[in-house]
C-alpha cells in the first residue's frame, strides 16, 4: 500500500500539496490600495464588484476556508454568493483561495459556477463574488427531497459530466467532486464548484499530487497508485468521485457503507482498495448499472471519460440539457 498514513479520525479533509509550479497569472498576494478595496473582474463582468458595493443578506455556509455569504449588489440589486476568506486565514487556507481564484477566473462554462469579481480589503481579507444558486448543493436536495430518480440522477450526471468535461479539455482536475461541491439552482441547473484543491496541469505527461481532496469519495489509484492504475493522472479519478457521489443520491447513504455509519479514515480506504466497488440495489434500469459500472471501474485505465460518458445511453436519455 503506497500511502498508508497515520489517520485514525473522521477529518476525512486531507491537506493541501505544496504549491504546484503552475503559478497563477497574476500577482499574489493582490496588493492593498488606498481605496477601500482592490477590486478585480472576471471577463465575464462588465463593472468591478468592490466589497462596498454588496450588502450581506445570510450566511450561506462555511467551508474548509472561508464563509459564503448571500449577498445583494446595491445598484443593480442582483443576488450574488460571496465567499470571504479572512486575511489571518493560515497559509493552507490562502494557497487554496488562490487556487480557486485562479481557476475560477481561467473557466467560463454553463456548468461551472461563474466568478463576477474578485477583490481583497485592505485588511487582507479576499472575497470571490460568484453566481448564486438558489438551491444549495445536491446534499442540501438530497437532505430536503430524498433520494434521487433515475431520469433525475440522468439530468445530473448529464451536467456534471459537461462539467468535467469542460475542466477536463482545459488540463483543470477537480480533485473534490462530492454532492457539497456541486451547487443547484432552481432552474435543476447543475455546477461544479470549490477548485480549492484543484489542479491545473501544465504538461500531459503531468503526474498528480493525489493526496488532497475528500477521503471518502477518492478513487482506488488515489491510495495506491501502483496496484490501480500506474502513473495516477486525475482525470479518472473525477469520474469515480463522480460515480459514488451518484450512487450516494440515488441510495441516500455513502455507498461503502450502511446508512447511519461514520467511517473512519482506516475503514474507508481498506473498503475502498479492497474491497469490490460499490453496487446499485435490483430493480435499477440496465443503462443505470451499466454507467455505474463505467464510472466505478477499480483500475482507473478501465474508468470512461467524461466524453465518452456523455454518449452513455443512461444520460443520452435525458433529453433536457445540450452537450456542450
Ligand atoms: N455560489 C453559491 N451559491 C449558493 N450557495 C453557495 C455557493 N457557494 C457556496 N455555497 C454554500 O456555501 C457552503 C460552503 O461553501 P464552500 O465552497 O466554502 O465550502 P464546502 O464546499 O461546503 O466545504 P469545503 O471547502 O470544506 O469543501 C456550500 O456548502 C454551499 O451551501
Amino acid at each position: 500500500m503506497a500511502l498508508i498514513r497515520e489517520r485514525r479520525q473522521l477529518n476525512l479533509r486531507l491537506p493541501l500539496p505544496e504549491p504546484s509550479e503552475c503559478r497563477p497569472r497574476f500577482a499574489l498576494p493582490l496588493p492593498p490600495t488606498a481605496a477601500a478595496t482592490t477590486a478585480l473582474t472576471n471577463n465575464s463582468s462588465s463593472a468591478a464588484i468592490s466589497a462596498a458595493d454588496l450588502d450581506t443578506l445570510q450566511v450561506l455556509g462555511h467551508g474548509n476556508g472561508g464563509t459564503v455569504y448571500k449577498v445583494r449588489h446595491k445598484r443593480t440589486s442582483t443576488t450574488y454568493a460571496l465567499k470571504l476568506v479572512y486575511g489571518d486565514s493560515d497559509p493552507t487556507v490562502r494557497r487554496q483561495i488562490f487556487r480557486e481564484m485562479e481557476i475560477l477566473r481561467r473557466t467560463d462554462s454553463p456548468y461551472v459556477v461563474r466568478c463576477h469579481a474578485i477583490f481583497e480589503k485592505p485588511s487582507g481579507d479576499i472575497g470571490i463574488v460568484m453566481e448564486y444558486m438558489d438551491s444549495g448543493t445536491l446534499e442540501t436536495l438530497l437532505k430536503a427531497h430524498g433520494t434521487f430518480s433515475e431520469p433525475k440522477l440522468a439530468h445530473v450526471a448529464r451536467q456534471v459530466l459537461n462539467g468535467l468535461n469542460y475542466l477536463h479539455t482545459h488540463k483543470i482536475i477537480h480533485r473534490d467532486i462530492k454532492p457539497t461541491n456541486l451547487l443547484v439552482n432552481s432552474n435543476m441547473e447543475v455546477k461544479i464548484a470549490d477548485f480549492g484543491v484543484s489542479k491545473i496541469m501544465c504538461r500531459t505527461l503531468d503526474a498528480c499530487n493525489s493526496y488532497v481532496g475528500t477521503c471518502a469519495y477518492m478513487s482506488p489509484e488515489r491510495f495506491d497508485p501502483d496496484t490501480y492504475g500506474g502513473n495516477y493522472n486525475g482525470y479518472a479519478s473525477d469520474i469515480w468521485s463522480l460515480g459514488l457521489t451518484l450512487m450516494e443520491l440515488y441510495m441516500g447513504h455513502f455507498p461503502f457503507l450502511p446508512p447511519g455509519q461514520r467511517p473512519d479514515w482506516a475503514t474507508l480506504m481498506c473498503a475502498i482498495c479492497f474491497g469490490e466497488p460499490p453496487s446499485l440495489p435490483d430493480g435499477v434500469s440496465e443503462e443505470f448499472r451499466s454507467f455505474m459500472e463505467c464510472c466505478l471501474q477499480k483500475e482507473s485505465g478501465k474508468r470512461w471519460t467524461a466524453a465518452q460518458l456523455l454518449t452513455h445511453p443512461f444520460v443520452c436519455k435525458d433529453p433536457s440539457v445540450s452537450v456542450s
